[in-house]
């Protein structure tokens, strides 16, 4: 209650105290998460997303980790006391608790690290490699989890010269665990999901059952137009084989380095064998490697598509399962060198009516608000040539519709029963959005049909 004789302005100044304060805590949990990925702890990453509800309003910079600010402090503490800081102290044996299973596997991690640290891999400047355990309760690992939780990523950069590990780290940050979305998630489009059962998730969780003519497809496409669901798709494989999931954009990884084009897909394909059974997802892979050719074409992007193909043609000789998994709403437009070495060519079409009656009540309902009766049918009648991020984008704008209703009575002082008459969907609602909304891919859809019927193979 003391604050409250405190002048304005003083008062002004303990918030924005605490304000930083606790973007600063913030900022520290979004360091320790991107630690901790580097480092290949993907569950404790995963867990510390969860326990301290971090939704992604930041993103780690590109040239600043825990590892360099730490570098820095010793740096400073050396300048200014003569002397190293000290960050833990080993405590003696006896009085050391007894590691978990799991804090004894991350333990293992650390001293790799440590180990690496003393032979030159990590950065000079560190203090006496630093132990630290990790104490969790003593559950066992599920025999599903990908080799990623077991390996620790400094592992595989002790392998690597100097100059590639930056660039593995860069690649690391591209693994994404794709749990969330399952087969159940995807509405519709049961053929492509059986496809991608057998090209996909029965060769990397059955290994020995795909051996000699039937080994692993090289490389599997999905072709389609925008929305249609194909991304949903590769993360739902992902999931269902329980394997590491590389997420590959053109403009997330490669223009960011152009100059090193060809040694990123070589470091992907390192990394991705390391961390075995894994999927290499390349989304808008036309855009890596597309047809244009000769003169024209920038000398980056040519060196970068012939690694490529070298690497999905050294997939026979690699040790583990790597499968590349590619996306693609111009099919046309990619190298047939490139095309040929995606064998596996799978269709994802528009939605058909009953898909998108599933649509519509799914997004529909997935917020708690009282709906009118509808009938999806007649809802899915009215979008035909709409994609499943169309429908999205209908319900969307059907529900803003209610909550732009809604705002006055929020803001007011209205009555209970005036707010709970006001938050109701009508159908009136629906049917403006549906007008509004146009679709996008329709045009598209035409055009990949008659590209399957030419060059899919499915
Ligand atoms: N069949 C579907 N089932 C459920 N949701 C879908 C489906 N199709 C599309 N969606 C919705 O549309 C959104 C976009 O889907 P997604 O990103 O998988 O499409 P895409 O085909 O990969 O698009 P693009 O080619 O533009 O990358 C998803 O987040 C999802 O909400």
């Amino acid at each position: 209650m003391a604050g409250i004789n405190r002048p304005m302005s003083q008062m002004r100044k303990i918030e924005t105290k605490e304000a930083l304060f606790r973007v600063r805590k913030r900022i520290l949990k979004y360091l320790v998460h991107a630690f901790l990925r580097q480092e290949g702890f993907l569950t404790t990453a995963d867990s510390l997303v969860t326990e301290a509800g971090l939704t992604g309003e930041y993103e780690v910079c590109d040239n600043i980790d825990l590892d360099i600010i730490l570098q820095d402090y010793c740096s400073y503490y050396l300048m200014r006391f003569n002397k190293q800081p000290q960050f833990c102290r080993q405590l003696p044996a006896p009085r050391r608790p007894p590691p978990s299973r799991r804090a004894r596997t991350e333990l293992v991690g650390a001293e790799e690290g440590a180990r690496g640290a003393e032979e030159g891999v990590e950065a000079p400047g560190l203090p006496q490699a630093v132990l630290v355990t990790r104490l969790g309760q003593d559950e066992e690992a599920p025999s599903t989890t990908p080799a990623t939780d077991r390996k620790p990523l400094s592992q595989f950069l002790s392998t690597l010269p100097r100059e590639s590990k930056e660039l593995a780290v860069m690649l690391s940050r591209h693994i994404v665990r794709p749990s969330g979305v399952s087969w159940s998630d995807v509405k519709g489009l049961d053929e492509a999901k059986s496809l991608l059962m057998e090209t996909v998730v029965y060769p990397v969780k059955y290994p020995s059952l795909f051996t000699g003519l039937l080994a692993p497809w090289r490389g599997v496409l999905l072709h389609g137009p925008p929305g249609t669901g194909k991304t949903m798709l590769a993360r739902a494989a992902a999931a269902e084989s329980c394997c590491t999931f590389f997420n590959v954009s053109c403009s997330s990884v490669v223009n960011k380095w152009r100059g090193e084009s060809e040694k990123i897909i070589q470091i992907l394909f390192e990394l991705a064998a390391y961390y075995s059974p894994s999927i290499i997802f390349i989304d808008e892979v036309e855009t890596l490697a597309s047809e244009r050719s000769g003169a024209g074409e920038h000398e980056a992007s040519r060196r970068l598509k012939s690694q490529l193909l070298t690497e999905l043609d050294g997939a026979a000789d690699r040790q583990g399962t790597v499968l590349l998994l590619a996306n693609s709403n111009m099919p046309w437009e990619i190298d047939p060198a490139m095309l040929r070495r995606l064998e596996k060519r799978i269709y994802i079409p528009l939605p058909d009516a009953n898909t998108r009656a599933q649509l519509f009540e799914t997004f529909l309902t997935s917020k708690s608000i009282e709906l009118p009766k509808l009938n999806y049918q007649d809802l899915a009648r009215r979008t035909e040539g709409y994609s499943g991020s169309d429908i999205k984008l209908v319900c969307k704008e059907a529900l803003m519709a209610n909550v732009r209703k809604m705002l006055p009575c929020v803001t007011g002082k209205a009555s209970q029963q005036h707010r709970k008459d006001k938050d109701k969907l009508s159908l009136s609602d629906v049917l403006t959005a549906i007008d509004k909304t146009k679709p996008v891919s329709r045009n598209l859809a035409q055009r990949h049909q008659e590209w399957q019927k030419q060059m899919g193979c499915s």
